[in-house]
């Protein structure tokens, strides 16, 4: 054989040319021409499955030329394979059948089918196959991806509803039935909208114009399902086009996101309320009262804002526990809500701060001032869980639109300044923003300005007050109180600018100077040898809570080369009992630096046994408040009694601080106090004069000792 592909001039070798033979040729070549020009791959092979001849389609298919397939086995040239097609050869062979169908996928990833057919001879037996093969390999995609599609629209958990270029329904998926409860017979040529009163045409209507612009619409609506239920759905609706670019069909998909709705729904509620009250929380708070100022601006209305703060709160946290200070804000928000409208925004700020809204004022002086009232009184109740009574008392500041603030930060400012000032005038009381306060408060600004001045400035200086023994009238301390020298307006005292200095932060800074400067002191006194004594340092709670204050002492103490046992901290109880886990670390740091620690102003806070044993405290001050009545008081007296009883049982110096006069020394000696300080033996001193005293005599305080 010259030539495998199907060649014209092969006829004349088969026939003889007679015109029987002619006719033969040409239907011969008729047929030769037809099979060449069939697109599909056709081959013949052997019974030892070696190419025989084959079509151009196959020659082309392979890429090769006749002559370098002839002979070989198919599977070596196309379709490639390890071996010859299942159907082809042994069911042929054995007789089994007459014809094969196989498919096979190509090394480029095209399915062929193949479908082949036996040539026998006379007797029946096996002389060669012919294999035509078939490209399937587009149909079989697209097969594949409408099972796909099937399966896809049926099995997906998404609601699909096809809708002709009419919108009636063509076609819904499963889900659909699940989620409406409409089957495909229930639904299938309606329009949408006649089936569920929630959606109406006009949606349908809105849509359609919008997918002739952009073939895409998504939006959320309310659907209802054939029970009648209401349920949030989120729609998503395309359009499909034909060939010409006209609308088809409209594929409508959906879910339903009740359950997305109520997750949004509770982050939301989370992120605007305080979890402990359910009360709205700052968040919602500035946004209510940002509706409400635009409502009342718009119709001419007045509003109230109340800030309430607890007063004594802190002391319940700390000393009654967290359960107990737990119940007490919550209750608290209960009673709130009992006296105020039931249009009336209550929040929960933070910690022990509350606000009111209250909006529609016609008399707001009139129902605000009622609303104080009533919420004083109510919080003043007592409190009680698991056995345990707690009191607290509520301070409240009133600000009103639009006589005391046009906007939201000056009536929440105003507000805030008026509870300030309800706290100064003895808390439990409720205060409305007035000028004054803004003066206040514009004082307060001004005056933390001057002190940053006055810190570079060289305007502040430490005064000295000495504490004397009384068992041998020696000098045994003096306590560093800083003093403010402003320049236009004299000597400002210490309760004065410390809050201010405190509420600031500026206390930090504040607390550096002091420290620097008594430590620089305690040197100067050593190097003239007056050491016999200790200084004592008043830190504030903002200093004391500070991360860095043992090693920021420590430093300060290395620099001015001091002695650090020659140092006294004055702790009051409350910045104690802040974070008394930090408390304690911090004081045992300056403890172990050798640095002396005593409880300032003891008495007026926790006064509990169970910290003085927790912490490492070498000293109790009694508060001055007791002292002043101490000889005519008997509540005084027994109270600086047991303080002094109370630290010696515990091996404690006691100290009494505020004296003034000869019956509250005579008073304290005969209670064996071990120390007193006070103006009847010092006023406190500038510097110098505190050392010629100590250069005198340290024991020019022994007179004290006679009553
Ligand atoms: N954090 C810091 N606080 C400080 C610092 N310096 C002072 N202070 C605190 O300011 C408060 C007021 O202090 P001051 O006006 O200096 O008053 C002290 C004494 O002058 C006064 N005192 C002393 N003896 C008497 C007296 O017989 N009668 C009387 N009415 N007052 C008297 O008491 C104040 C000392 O109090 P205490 O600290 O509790 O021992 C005050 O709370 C200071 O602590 C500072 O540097 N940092």
């Amino acid at each position: 054989m010259s030539h495998s592909i199907l060649q014209r001039n092969e006829a004349p070798h088969i026939v003889t040319r007679n015109s029987l033979g002619r006719a033969i040729e040409q239907t011969l070549h008729q047929w030769v021409d037809a099979i060449n020009a069939i697109a599909s791959p056709i081959f013949i092979h052997d019974q030892e499955c070696r190419i025989v001849r084959a079509n151009r389609a196959y020659a082309a298919r392979a890429g090769l030329k006749p002559g370098e397939f002839v002979g070989k086995p198919y599977w070596e040239v196309f379709p490639k394979g390890k071996g010859p097609l299942p159907g082809c050869v042994h069911a042929y062979k054995e007789h089994q059948t007459d014809e094969g169908r196989d498919e096979v996928v190509t090394a480029e990833g095209n399915i062929f089918l193949s479908n082949s057919f036996v040539i026998r001879d006379k007797f029946g037996e096996y002389l060669h196959s012919v294999h035509v093969m078939e490209d399937i390999t587009e149909r079989y995609r697209a097969e594949a991806q409408q099972r796909i599609a099937s399966q896809v629209f049926n099995s997906t958990a998404e609601s699909i509803m096809i809708l002709d270029a009419r919108m009636s329904i063509i076609d819904v998926n499963q889900a659909y039935t699940a989620t409406t409860g409409y089957s495909l017979t229930e639904v299938a040529g309606r329009k949408p909208w006649h089936i569920e009163a929630m959606v109406d045409k006009t949606l349908f209507d809105s849509v359609r114009k919008t997918l002739r612009l952009c073939d895409h619409w998504r939006g959320e609506t309310r659907k209802q399902r054939k029970n009648g239920e209401i349920y949030p759905a989120l729609l998503n609706f395309s359009v499909v086009r034909d060939a010409r670019g006209r609308s088809c069909r409209y594929i409508l998909m959906f879910n339903d996101i009740s359950d997305l709705k109520a997750t949004q729904e509770h982050y939301e509620y989370l992120a605007n309320h305080d979890r402990l009250t359910g009360l709205p929380n700052r968040n919602l708070f500035y946004d209510r009262l940002q509706h409400g100022l635009d409502k009342a601006m718009r119709s001419k209305e007045k509003l109230a804002v109340m800030f309430i703060d607890l007063d004594n709160f802190k002391n319940i946290n700390d000393t009654m526990g967290h359960e107990m200070g737990d119940l007490v804000l919550s209750q608290t928000a209960e009673r709130l809500r009992a006296c105020t409208r039931k249009e009336d925004t209550i929040a929960r700020l933070g910690g022990d701060e509350f606000t009111v809204l209250a909006e529609d004022l016609h008399d707001p002086v009139g129902v605000v001032s009622s609303t104080a009232s009533r919420i004083i009184e109510m919080l003043a109740q007592p409190f009680h869980f698991d056995g345990q009574e707690a009191q607290v008392s509520a301070s409240v500041g009133i600000a009103l639109y639009p006589d005391n603030g046009p906007d939201l930060q000056n009536l929440l400012k105003n507000a805030d300044a008026a509870m300030y000032q309800a706290k100064l005038t003895g808390k439990n009381n409720y205060q409305f923003f007035t000028e004054y306060m803004n003066v206040k408060a514009k004082q307060r600004v001004q005056m933390d300005r001057d002190l940053r001045h006055a810190l570079k400035n060289g305007e502040l200086f430490l005064a000295y007050q000495p504490q004397i023994e009384l068992d041998s009238g020696r000098i045994i301390g003096v306590e560093a109180l800083l003093r403010w020298r402003h320049p236009q307006l004299g000597l400002i005292p210490p309760q004065q600018f410390i809050p201010v200095a405190e509420s600031s932060g500026l206390i930090l800074s504040l607390g550096d100077w002091v420290m620097n400067a008594a430590c620089n002191q305690i040197a100067e006194w050593e190097k003239r040898g007056m050491n016999g004594f200790r200084v004592a340092v008043n830190l504030s709670a903002r200093q004391f809570r500070h991360n860095h204050l043992a090693e920021s002492i420590r430093n300060i103490i290395a620099e001015k080369n001091a002695d650090p046992t020659l140092l006294e901290i004055e702790l009051t109880e409350s910045a104690m009992m802040d974070d008394t886990e930090q408390a304690s670390r911090t004081m045992h740091q300056l403890k172990d630096m050798g640095i002396h620690i005593a409880v300032d102003d003891f008495g007026m806070g926790y006064s509990s046994l169970n910290y003085l044993k927790r912490f490492p405290i070498d000293s109790l001050k009694i508060d001055g408040n007791f002292i002043r009545e101490v000889a005519s008081s008997e509540d005084d007296a027994a109270i600086a009694t047991a303080i002094i009883t109370m630290g010696h049982s515990m091996q404690l110096k006691v100290i009494a601080e505020g004296v003034e006069t000869q019956e509250q020394l005579g008073f304290l000696r005969a209670r064996d106090c071990d120390a007193v300080q006070g103006f009847f033996m010092s006023h406190p001193m500038r510097a110098e004069k505190m050392t010629a005293i100590l250069g005198v005599d340290p024991g020019c305080f022994a007179a004290t000792r006679e009553d």
